[in-house]
């Protein structure tokens, strides 16, 4: 049997008022270098996954949200590395402040449509059409 090691990673769609999505370039040196991903990352040991999203959108984009304005939307589940990837995927319409990029290397807003050209992590591609048709 194939092993299973859970690896749980919180993203976001956040959406503006046009319906775009915001997508953030991951930085040099990092895996998966220079490709486009929802914001977010790991769940810390003892944190919910709600908290850690807060906790991940104030340290990357300098935003603050609240955890009733993360609304579960679905998830992806991936072999990464020797682990497997649970991506658990929130949309948030909610949040105060300007998103910077202070990890990312850039930071756009894009129609979900238009995700499908982007150069995503594997695990997001079925993510695409699922947000596309939930938004
Ligand atoms: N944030 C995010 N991570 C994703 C997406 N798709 C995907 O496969 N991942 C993977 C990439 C990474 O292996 C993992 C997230 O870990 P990370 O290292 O970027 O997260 P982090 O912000 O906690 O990182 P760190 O710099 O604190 O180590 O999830 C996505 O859309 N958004």
């Amino acid at each position: 049997m194939q092993s299973f090691t859970p690896f749980l990673v919180v993203a976001v769609a956040l959406i503006d008022a046009d319906g775009r999505v915001l997508v953030q370039q991951r930085p040099p040196g990092k895996p998966m270098a220079d490709l486009w991903e929802f914001p977010g990352g790991k769940v810390e040991s003892g944190e919910t996954p709600e908290a850690a999203l807060v906790r991940e959108l104030e340290e990357e984009l300098g935003i603050r949200t609240h955890e009733s304005c993360l609304a579960p939307a679905t998830f992806a589940s991936a072999p990464l590395e020797n682990k497997h990837l649970l991506l658990l995927l929130y949309v948030c319409r909610k949040w105060e402040g300007m998103p910077e990029a202070r990890h990312a290397t850039a930071l756009q807003w894009v129609r979900p449509a238009q995700m499908y050209a982007l150069d995503m992590p594997p695990a997001d591609l079925p993510l695409i059409g699922i947000l596309d048709a939930l938004i």
